[in-house]
């Protein structure tokens, strides 16, 4: 088994991709504040039985009117990062807009995913009814989602960040929404610059979705 574990001093810095980075700790406490009500509004928007057409109509203008205000300032560039400090004293970069795990993303859900002291990472999250597929169940696409981000990110910390190039789900469990979500993933082996990687959903200790990933590295310009 190889393993390459890089420090984070010597990850490649975004900027040499040319895409800016944001420190976690310089994102407002309001504009986390604003995100967790704009999921907040989401779900709402997904399961009002309001019927009233004026209610709707007014509530419509005034998410128009808010969306009209913040849109007055610059969009942040396409592919702008965030610096995390991890527990570990390393650190990461991911997407700030990620919809599995980005910051300021109201869509994405909750998940913080760490290195976990036996090695790869964990993390925990509970879904809403906005990751519904079946009735009560989070849907399958989440699942994969939430594992290929998992795999990612235990590649990226083992090694340096690449690209999924193979991701398979098995499905053993319905996974359920309003549940505590344990995700673990940890790196098996690497070839070049191909890592392959296993991660899983537990529910109460019952794993319910397991994966198993090849991710390729990127190449870093010279
Ligand atoms: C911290 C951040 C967490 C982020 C988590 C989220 C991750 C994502 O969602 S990434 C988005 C989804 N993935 C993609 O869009 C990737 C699309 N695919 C690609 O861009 C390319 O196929 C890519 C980059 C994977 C490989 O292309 P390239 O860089 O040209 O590599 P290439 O030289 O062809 O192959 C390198 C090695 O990988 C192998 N390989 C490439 N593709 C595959 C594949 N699909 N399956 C198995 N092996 C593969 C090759 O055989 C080769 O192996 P070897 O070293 O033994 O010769």
């Amino acid at each position: 088994m190889t393993v390459n574990t890089q420090p984070a001093t010597e990850r490649p810095d975004p900027r040499a991709f040319g895409l800016p980075v944001v420190e976690q700790a310089d994102i407002p406490a309001e504009l986390r504040t604003l995100v967790g009500r704009v999921h907040a509004l989401i779900d709402t928007v997904a399961n009002t039985t309001e019927t009233d057409p004026a209610v709707l109509a007014e509530a419509a203008a005034a998410v128009e009117e808010v969306t009209d205000r913040l849109a007055a300032a610059p969009r942040r560039q396409i592919g702008t990062m965030v610096r995390r400090d991890l527990p570990d004293g390393d650190s990461e970069y991911g997407t700030i807009t990620n919809i599995v795990a980005g910051d300021t993303n109201p869509a994405a859900p909750p998940l913080s995913l760490v290195p976990a002291a036996g090695g790869g990472v964990h993390g925990e999250v509970t879904l809403d009814t906005v990751y519904q597929g079946p009735p009560g169940l989070v849907h399958g696409g989440w699942i994969a989602a939430l594992l290929d981000q998992a795999v990612g990110t235990a590649s990226s910390l083992a090694t340096s960040p690449g690209l999924t190039a193979r991701l398979e789900v098995n499905y053993r469990r319905p996974t359920p929404l309003f549940n505590p979500l344990e995700i673990t993933a940890e790196v098996e082996r690497t070839e070049r610059r191909k890592v392959y990687v296993n991660g899983r959903i537990r529910v109460n200790g019952e794993v319910t979705a397991e994966a198993t990933a090849i991710m390729v590295r990127v190449e870093v310009p010279e």
